[in-house]
């Protein structure tokens, strides 16, 4: 419903209307049947999604504050982008759950007919697809990256380093810090002691390394949105979510020290480990 809501511009439609709509003024507005607008927007209130006003046995429906604010694609901390890709391509590989699970790997050869020998290769696998993607990415930021980078003092790091290229392959710059945001939730613990031992040794002594990941608590019961983050990782990645102490061997044999880590409260946390 929020994913078909979101498609057809309901939200926009709403942000932008001086006043709350009736039935026929949101299916004109964004193209759709007046009935089967109708129950979505019915379904749409009881999600709290939209809120309904009745006027002259009329029902007139308007944004809650939460669609205003991360529904709308007005709004400065619009999370549009990123339902439209879980709309087109997450929810999708979500349909295959149980065959992942069973093969322990994710499902896009299944879901689109594209082989995942390299990953991003398949997650990128077509211009729109790759715009979509980096839009989406974005958007959390604008809810979560303060309270990330914030929750270390990193005055004390003035070279920062935002890995590009193929960090795999290519050279990676000296830097005093580096930061890693959802990247290691993307491979296997293989894959990321590889990244993270060339990460040290292009670190500067005494630099560090900032990752940015949703952390698992260390018994693993939660919470619940990390433990679908992972399954979520197994569907569309090879990763997968961690507990602070499996980063924390991922990062001490690479060979940082200092491990600490900062549960913020929302979505992301953040680790800081020094070289
Ligand atoms: C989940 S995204 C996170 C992006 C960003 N750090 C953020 O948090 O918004 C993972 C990123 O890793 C990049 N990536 C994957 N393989 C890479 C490689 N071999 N070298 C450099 N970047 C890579 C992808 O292009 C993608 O932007």
């Amino acid at each position: 419903v929020l994913f078909a809501a979101c498609e057809l511009g309901v939200f926009d439609l709403l942000a932008e209307a001086p006043g709350p709509l009736a039935v026929a003024a949101v299916a004109a507005g964004v193209g759709a049947s007046y009935h089967a607008m109708e129950r979505l927007l019915d379904a749409c209130v009881s999600l709290k999604l939209l809120t309904v006003e009745t006027r002259g046995g009329q029902a007139f429906y308007g944004n809650t504050e939460m669609s205003r604010v991360y529904l709308s694609r007005i709004s400065p901390t619009s999370q549009c982008s990123m339902l439209l890709y879980m709309a087109r391509t997450t929810y999708h590989c979500w349909g295959h759950l149980a065959q992942a699970v069973r093969e322990g790997k994710n499902q896009y050869l299944q879901t689109f007919g594209v082989p995942a020998e390299d990953l991003f290769t398949a997650i990128y696998r077509s211009e729109g697809e790759r715009v979509q993607f980096m839009q989406a990415l974005r958007e959390v930021w604008s809810m979560n990256g303060r309270s990330v980078l914030t929750a270390f003092d990193l005055s004390l790091f003035p070279l920062v380093c935002d890995l590009g290229g193929d960090f795999f392959k290519d050279h990676l710059p000296e830097a005093d810090l580096y930061i890693l945001a959802r990247i290691l939730h993307d491979w296997a613990d293989g894959r990321c002691s590889q990244l993270l031992e060339r990460v040290y040794r292009s670190c500067k002594p005494g630099g560090a390394i900032l990752v940015i990941e949703s952390l698992l608590d260390e018994d693993r019961r939660g919470p619940l949105l990390t433990q679908l983050y992972s399954l979520n990782m197994l569907v569309q990645t090879e990763g997968q979510e961690r507990t602070p102490s499996h980063f924390h061997a991922l990062l001490s044999s690479a060979g940082f020290r200092d491990f600490q880590f900062k549960k913020t409260g929302a979505i992301y946390d953040a680790i800081l480990a020094r070289k």
